[in-house]
C-alpha cells in the first residue's frame, strides 16, 4: 500500500533530509520562516548508511507525515544539465548487488536479497513537477541513483547508462532515506540541484553555488504543494 498523499492539511509534518550544511541552509532559505513548524530540515550525512541511520532516528522520535531526500547531485547526460532539478519517479541503490565475472553487475532484486528501487510518492511527484515548471525551473522527472562512491568515470557511466538506460541524476543518500521511510511507512520523495555532470570526475568544473540557489528556489515552492 502507498503510504500517501497529498493531504495538504496545514498540520502535515516533512522532514527533509540534506547531506551537508550548505544543502540544508540552502533548503532552509527557500522555505523561510513561515514553514518552520511544518518543515524539520535535518542533516543525513554523506552516503546512504549514514542517511539510513540518521532517518531513521529522526522517524522513530518523532511524527512525519513525508520524508524528502534534497541535495545536490550529479546529472546524467542528456536528461539534466548543471542548475537544474531532478524530480525522482525511482529511487534505485545503484550499487546494491554483486558484481560477476560472467554477467557483470546482478542486482540485490535478481539475487533475491530484497529491493534496490523505493517509489516516491507519486501524486506529490506530480504536482511538485507542475508547480516547478510553472515558477521557470527546468525540472526532468526520472531515476536518480544512490551510490557509495561517486561516479567518476567515462566507463562507470557508461555501465550506469547501460543498466538503466532512463538515469537521469546521481546522489549519495536517497536510497538510504528511502529505505528508512520504507520502513516506518511514511511516503518519501527525493530532489537533486544538479551541479555537475556525471562522468570523469572534474571539481573545478561543479556549479555549486548555482544548485544551491536552484535548490533554495524548489524548496520555496514546498510549503505551496506539501
Ligand atoms: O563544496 C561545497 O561548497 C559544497 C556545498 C554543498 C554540497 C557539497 C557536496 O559536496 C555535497 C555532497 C553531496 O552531493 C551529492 N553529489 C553531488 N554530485 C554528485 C555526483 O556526481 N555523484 C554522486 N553524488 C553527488 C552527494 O549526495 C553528496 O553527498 C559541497
Amino acid at each position: 500500500m502507498e503510504a500517501s498523499s497529498l493531504n495538504n492539511t496545514l498540520s502535515n509534518r516533512i522532514l527533509i533530509m540534506t547531506a551537508v550544511e550548505a544543502e540544508r541552509e540552502a533548503v532552509q532559505r527557500g522555505l523561510g520562516d513561515t514553514a518552520g513548524q511544518r518543515f524539520d530540515v535535518q542533516l543525513a550525512g554523506v552516503g546512504p548508511a549514514s542517511a539510513a541511520a540518521r532517518t531513521a532516528l529522526l522517524l522513530a522520535r518523532g511524527s512525519y507525515d513525508l520524508v524528502i531526500s534534497a541535495g545536490i547531485g550529479g546529472g546524467f547526460e542528456p536528461h539534466a544539465a548543471p542548475g537544474s532539478i531532478v524530480l525522482s519517479d525511482r529511487i534505485i541503490a545503484a550499487d546494491l548487488g554483486s558484481g560477476t565475472p560472467e554477467h557483470g553487475f546482478i542486482s540485490v532484486d535478481e539475487l533475491g536479497f530484497g529491493s534496490s528501487i523505493i517509489l516516491p510518492d507519486t501524486a506529490y511527484l506530480d504536482r511538485l513537477t507542475s508547480v516547478m515548471r510553472d515558477a521557470g525551473l527546468t525540472v526532468h522527472t526520472g531515476p536518480v541513483l544512490t551510490v557509495s562512491t561517486t561516479t567518476g568515470s567515462a566507463e562507470t557511466t557508461a555501465a550506469l547508462i547501460q543498466r538503466i538506460p532512463d538515469a537521469s541524476a546521481e546522489g549519495m543518500e536517497g536510497f538510504g532515506v528511502a529505505e528508512a521511510a520504507r520502513l516506518m511507512d511514511v511516503p518519501v520523495l527525493e530532489i537533486r540541484a544538479i551541479s555537475n555532470k556525471v562522468g570523469p570526475r572534474d571539481r573545478d568544473s561543479w556549479r555549486i553555488p548555482e544548485a544551491l540557489k536552484a535548490l533554495t528556489l524548489a524548496s520555496s515552492l514546498l510549503p505551496e504543494v506539501l
